[in-house]
């Protein structure tokens, strides 16, 4: 990229991570392009720093973003580098994530275009994703009850429906299921999610979301429904019909976490995108492998993401 920095030397404290068919946040200065490398490998893209003016103090703010499925979605959802992902936008500053994904509707009246901000995950992944900074040598627990942050949540259901009208409507909560894919689901799977009482189907939200509670990281993912997966008597879905309403809907999709990022930006925000709520829960929840036990190399990646945790 030309004449762009590849350096930004503020820490950055809010990121958006952009799925299926959000590769880029236009109408944002572009001010840097960072390829950050991280012990888990590099991130799925390079990380745009964008400046966002506050609204409300007129400052320009830093959103770090990334695209999980590479720059020209390159990257399959079994691929995605989710430990490097969340590694580099922890090391750049980041506490605060608003990860977007298109969804299939597993509900009648979850339409497709509607927008839902789920509260629960049922994780239907086939164990072949690394999904865990603690290995090797260096053991955590952390609690995952609930797997998003309620505080970040309660500001984006907010904004979402101060947006609600002809063309935008927002589920309040709702149960994520994660499947392993690439392949759709079949009939039978689409309707058991439906009788375990999920809401809506994607391939991203793990380990995603695992990795940024590990890393201390308040993340709320914004779903936009593309189809009513295979269950419904419509048409099943086809990635063209994903595609299809994700571009159809973009604008909306767009003014959604742009309005979430002018609401984040607000003073009265600031201990809220810092994540100090949280802020030491690893230190405990890692500890747990007595000092005795810890493997040098294990201690070296954690320390890369902890400085001072686990020395
Ligand atoms: C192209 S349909 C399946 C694909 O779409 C969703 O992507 P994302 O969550 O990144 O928006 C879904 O999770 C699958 O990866
Ligand atoms: N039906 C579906 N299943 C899994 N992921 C999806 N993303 C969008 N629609 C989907």
């Amino acid at each position: 990229m030309a004449n762009v920095a590849s350096t930004y030397s503020d820490p950055i404290h809010i990121a958006v991570i952009g799925g299926t068919g959000l590769q880029s946040l236009p109408g944002f200065t572009l001010a840097a392009s960072l390829n950050v490398d991280t012990p888990w490998g590099t991130p799925s893209s390079p990380i745009s720093v964008l400046h966002h003016k506050s609204p409300s103090t007129g400052k320009d703010i830093p959103i770090a973003f990334l695209s999980r499925h590479g720059l020209h979605h390159e990257i399959a959802p079994h691929e995605v580098p989710a430990r490097a992902n969340i590694a580099a936008l922890r090391s750049l500053g980041v506490r605060t994530i608003i990860a977007f994904s298109a969804v299939g509707s597993l509900q009648e009246e979850i339409k497709p275009r509607d927008f839902v901000v789920p509260d629960q995950v049922i994780d239907r992944t086939k164990g072949i994703r690394p999904f865990t900074f603690f290995e090797e040598g260096m053991v955590g627990h952390v609690g995952f009850a609930d797997p998003f942050d309620e505080k970040l949540g309660a500001v984006v259901r907010k904004l979402g429906h101060s947006l609600e009208g002809d063309n935008v409507h927002l589920h309040d909560k709702g149960t994520i299921i994660c499947m392993e894919g690439p392949q759709f689901s079949t009939r039978a799977e689409s309707n058991m999610y439906r009788s375990w009482g999920g809401s809506v189907i994607n391939m991203s939200v793990l380990p995603e979301a695992k990795l940024a509670k590990e890393a201390e990281i308040a993340y709320q993912m914004i779903c936009m429904s593309t189809d009513y997966d295979c269950w419904h008597s419509s048409e099943d879905v086809t990635v063209e019909m994903v595609m299809g309403n994700m571009k159809a809907n973009s604008e909306n999709a767009r003014r959604f976490v742009g309005g979430v990022l002018d609401e984040l930006s607000k003073e009265e925000h600031t201990d809220l995108i810092l994540a100090k709520h949280i802020e030491g829960q690893t230190k405990f929840a890692g500890g747990i492998t007595a000092p005795a036990g810890r493997k040098e190399a294990a201690k070296k990646k954690l320390t890369w993401l902890f400085p001072g945790y686990f020395d």
